[in-house]
């Protein structure tokens, strides 16, 4: 199997957190795009979903999948999502795709978080990809010099603008020895909006997909 296929089977192993009736939260990425057509077939037994990007929005809309808006919900059951890496304590870096900030938001506001994954993604320890952080504009300048303080190389991602009319600074170089550590750390500096480490609200559950099947991880 080649990588989107693993992707592909990951998502689908989701589609059994999905309670029947329940309004479910939906992440980015191209593993998500899978897991949102997988969906598409049981859309008769689910309520609608909230979406964590303009992306995912315009593909649920497309299914006929009805979008609710999270400030109308209290609660979600289950929020499905790919990561950029999860490491064994289910921390993870996320926003490859720049939907960390509102997939950070719906991810909140779920009871069980999904992550579904090729197994290219599980990591020892976080880092070797780079850091996405996504930063108010007109402070770019202030945050690269801060996070490079910290130990980061930071680099701007060219051309690309967020959901929510910002930039990313891909991090590169951290070491990344306590994520919930960092995650705070890095959300403290001025002009952050929030950056990729999601270990203060980790994973609950793991579906990591090889050649020999979609492994189901729990945490703890
Ligand atoms: O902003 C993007 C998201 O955090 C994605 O979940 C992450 O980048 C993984 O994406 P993919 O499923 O395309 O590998």
């Amino acid at each position: 199997m080649n990588q989107d296929e693993l992707k592909k089977a990951a998502a689908l192993a989701a589609l059994d957190y999905v309670p029947d009736g329940a309004i479910i939260g939906v992440g980015t990425g191209s593993t998500v795009n899978h897991f949102i057509d997988g969906l598409a077939t049981i859309k008769s037994r689910i309520a609608g979903a909230v979406s964590s990007s303009e992306a995912s929005s315009a593909r649920l809309r497309a299914h006929g999948i009805a979008l609710l808006a999270l400030t109308d919900i209290d609660e979600l059951p289950v929020y499905v999502d790919g990561a950029d890496e999860i490491d064994g304590g289910f921390a993870m870096i996320k926003g490859g795709g720049g939907a960390l900030t509102r997939e950070k938001i719906v991810a909140a506001v779920a009871r069980r978080f999904v992550c579904i994954c090729d197994a290219s993604k599980r990591v020892a320890t976080l880092g070797r990809f780079p850091l996405p952080v996504e930063v108010i504009p007109m402070a770019v300048r202030h945050v690269a010099r801060e996070l490079t303080a910290l130990g980061g190389r930071p680099q701007l991602r060219e051309g690309f603008v967020t959901d929510n009319g910002n930039l990313i600074l891909d991090v590169h170089d951290l070491v990344i020895s306590d994520p919930q550590a960092l995650e705070s750390t890095i959300n403290q500096i001025t002009g952050v909006v929030t950056n990729g480490l999601f270990a203060r609200r980790g994973a609950d559950v793991l579906l990591l997909a090889a050649a020999g099947g979609v492994e189901r991880l729990e945490r703890y």
